[in-house]
C-alpha cells in the first residue's frame, strides 16, 4: 500500500528540510526523506550543513579560536594563563553534541509542522496515478506517491582522482572534522572556503599546516583587495598557502600521506605530512535517485538541470541546493526551498542570486554580496569604491582586533550598492546589513545617512559608505 502526499521531498538538508516545513505551513501534506544515520544508526535530519559541514565546522572553529586566544592574546588583555591544556576529545564530543541539537531540533520541527519524516533512501519508481512514485529503502521500506517531488539530495566531496578518501589518512570534509589527535604535519590541497577554514581550525590547535592551491591567485572569486588582506593575516598566523601547485603523485600508507608536487616555478617537491585534507570542491549527489527510471536530466557536472524557477524536465518536479546549478551554499540552498514550495502554493516565489551573501569563518572572517571591484570592471560598470579600516574603528580597538576593512562599491552615476566586501571582526554578521540594503536597492548615501549605534563595529560599514563620497569621519 502506498501513502499518498501533496508533496515529498527527497532529501533532509537545508534545501529539504526547509522545503518541507514550508509546504506544510502553506496547507500541504507532506513527507520528508533523508537517509542520513548517526552513530547509533538512528536518523540525523540536516544534510551536510549539519552533520559534517556548517554547523560542525563553526564549533570548532569556535573553541580553536578560545584555544588561540587563552594561548596566544588573552596576556595583551592582562591575563594570563599557566598550564592551557587541550582536550580533542572532549572538543569533538562538544561539536557532536552541537550536531545532535540540530538534528533534534530539525525533528522536533517536523513533530510540529506535521511534516512526515521517512528514515531511508528515496528513489524514483515511476510515474503513477497522482503523482510520482517514490520508494523508501530504509528502517521500514516504504512506498510513497508524491503530487510534487522536489529533490534536494546535495553534494559529495570530490576526490583527487586515483585518491579516495579513506578518513584516516586522506580525509574529506566528514574526516577532518574528527581528526582524534592534533596531527604534527597537515596538508591541505584546495585553498577554497573548506581549505581555509579547516586549515585554521587544526593550525589553531597546533598542526604546522601547508595549503596547496592549483590556482596562481588566492581566492580568485573574492574582491582582490580583500583576498591579499586576507592572505597577510593568514601567512602572519602561519597558514602556509603554495599557490600555483600541481600536485602530483599522493601516497596514502599507514602512518602518513607523501605529497609530489611541483611549485608555482615549476619545481618538483615533495611533502609529508600526517594527515591530507582534500577540500577540491563537491559533486553534486544523485547516488540512488535512480534518475534514470523516470529520465530525470542531469548535467554534464552530473546535477539535475533546473530552469530558474528549480522545476526539473519532468512535470512536477523540483529540485533545489547543492545538486543543482549555483552556488553550494546552505542558505541558497534554503531560499530555493522556501521559493519552490510558495510556488507549488501558486505563489511567486523567488530567490535573488545577485543578494546571495558569501562568508568565510576564518580570522578574520570575510564576507561579502555583490560584485568585485575585477568584475565591475570587466562588465564595463562605471563605480566608486569607499573603503574603512577597522583599525580606526572604535570598537575593533577596544576587541583587540582591529586587521581588516570594509568596501563598498557604488554606481557611479545612481550611487546603487553593487558590491560591499568585508574582511575583519564579525564580517559574518556585518554584511547582512549590505544584504538588506542591495535587497532594497539602496544607494551608499542611504547607509551613510543612517544612524549606526557607537561603539560597534557597524560603524565601519557606515565609514565606508562615507568613504564612496570621500567624506569619512574618522579616517
Ligand atoms: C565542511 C563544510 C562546511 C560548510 N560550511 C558552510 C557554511 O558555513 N555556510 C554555508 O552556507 N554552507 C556551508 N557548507 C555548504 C552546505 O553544507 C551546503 O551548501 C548545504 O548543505 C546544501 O544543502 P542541501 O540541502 O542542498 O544538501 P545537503 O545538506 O547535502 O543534504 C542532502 C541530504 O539528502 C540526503 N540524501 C541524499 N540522497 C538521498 C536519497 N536518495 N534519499 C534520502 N536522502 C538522501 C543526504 O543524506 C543529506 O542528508 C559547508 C559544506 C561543508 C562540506
Ligand atoms: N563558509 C561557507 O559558506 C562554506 C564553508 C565550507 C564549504 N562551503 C561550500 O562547500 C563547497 C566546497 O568547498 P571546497 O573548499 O571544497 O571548494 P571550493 O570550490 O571553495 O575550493 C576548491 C579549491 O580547490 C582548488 N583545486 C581544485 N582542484 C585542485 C587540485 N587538483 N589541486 C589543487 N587545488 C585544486 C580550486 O582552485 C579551489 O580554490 C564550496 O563551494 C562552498 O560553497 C561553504
Amino acid at each position: 500500500m502506498s501513502q499518498n502526499f501533496d508533496v515529498v521531498v527527497i532529501g533532509g538538508g537545508p534545501g529539504g528540510y526547509i522545503a518541507a516545513i514550508r509546504a506544510a505551513q502553506l496547507g500541504f501534506k507532506v513527507a520528508c526523506i533523508d537517509e542520513w544515520k548517526n552513530a547509533q544508526g538512528g536518523p540525523a535530519p540536516g544534510g551536510t550543513c549539519t552533520n559534517v559541514g556548517c554547523i560542525p565546522s563553526k564549533a570548532l572553529l569556535q573553541s580553536s579560536e578560545h584555544y588561540e586566544h587563552a594561548g596566544k592574546h588573552f596576556a595583551e588583555h592582562g591575563i594570563s594563563v599557566s598550564g592551557l591544556g587541550l582536550d580533542v576529545a572532549k572538543m569533538l564530543g562538544r561539536k557532536d553534541q552541537v550536531v545532535k541539537q540540530n538534528n533534534d531540533g530539525i525533528l522536533y520541527l517536523f513533530k510540529k509542522n506535521k511534516v512526515s519524516f521517512f528514515h531511508g533512501r528515496g528513489s524514483f519508481v515511476k510515474q503513477a496515478e497522482g503523482g510520482w512514485e517514490i520508494a523508501v529503502a530504509g528502517d521500514k521500506p516504504e512506498t510513497l506517491v508524491g503530487k510534487h517531488v522536489i529533490v534536494a539530495t546535495g553534494s559529495n566531496a570530490r576526490a583527487l582522482p586515483g585518491v579516495p578518501f579513506d578518513e584516516e589518512r586522506v580525509l574529506s570534509n566528514d574526516g577532518a572534522l574528527r581528526i582524534p589527535d592534533v596531527p604534527k604535519k597537515l596538508a591541505l590541497i584546495g585553498s577554497g572556503v573548506i581549505g581555509l577554514e579547516m586549515g585554521s581550525v587544526w593550525r589553531r590547535l597546533g598542526a604546522e599546516v601547508t595549503v596547496l592551491e592549483a590556482l596562481p591567485t588566492f581566492l580568485g572569486a573574492v574582491d582582490e583587495q580583500i583576498a591579499k588582506e586576507a592572505k597577510k593575516a593568514f601567512d602572519k598566523q602561519g597558514l602556509k598557502i603554495e599557490l600555483g601547485v600541481k600536485v602530483g603523485e599522493v601516497k596514502a600508507g599507514a602512518k602518513g600521506v607523501k605529497i609530489a608536487y611541483t611549485n608555482a616555478k615549476g619545481e618538483a617537491q615533495s611533502l609529508d605530512v600526517d594527515r591530507l585534507i582534500v577540500s577540491i570542491g563537491r559533486v553534486p549527489n544523485t547516488n540512488g535517485l535512480n534518475t534514470a527510471a523516470v529520465g530525470l536530466q542531469l548535467d554534464e557536472r552530473g546535477a539535475i538541470v533546473v530552469d530558474a524557477d528549480c522545476r526539473t524536465n519532468l512535470a512536477n518536479v523540483w529540485a533545489v541546493g547543492d545538486v543543482v546549478r549555483g552556488p553550494m551554499l546552505a542558505h541558497k540552498a534554503e531560499e530555493e526551498g522556501v521559493a519552490v514550495a510558495e510556488r507549488i502554493a501558486g505563489q511567486h516565489g523567488h530567490v535573488n542570486f545577485n543578494t546571495i551573501p558569501w562568508v568565510i569563518y576564518t580570522h578574520p572572517e570575510i564576507a561579502w554580496v555583490g560584485r568585485t571591484e575585477q568584475q565591475l570592471k570587466a562588465d564595463g560598470v562605471k563605480y566608486k569604491a569607499g573603503t574603512f579600516p577597522f583599525l580606526a574603528n572604535g570598537r575593533a580597538r577596544a576587541l583587540g582586533d582591529t586587521t581588516g576593512m570594509v568596501k563598498f562599491l557604488a554606481d557611479a552615476a545612481t550611487d546603487e550598492i553593487l558590491g560591499v566586501h568585508i574582511v575583519g571582526p564579525m564580517a559574518s554578521e556585518l554584511i547582512s546589513e549590505a544584504v538588506v540594503a542591495m535587497e532594497f536597492r539602496a544607494s551608499s548615501e542611504d547607509i551613510a545617512r543612517i544612524c549606526h549605534a557607537h561603539p560597534s563595529l557597524s560603524e565601519a560599514t557606515k565609514e565606508a559608505a562615507l568613504a564612496v563620497d570621500k567624506r569619512t569621519l574618522n579616517f
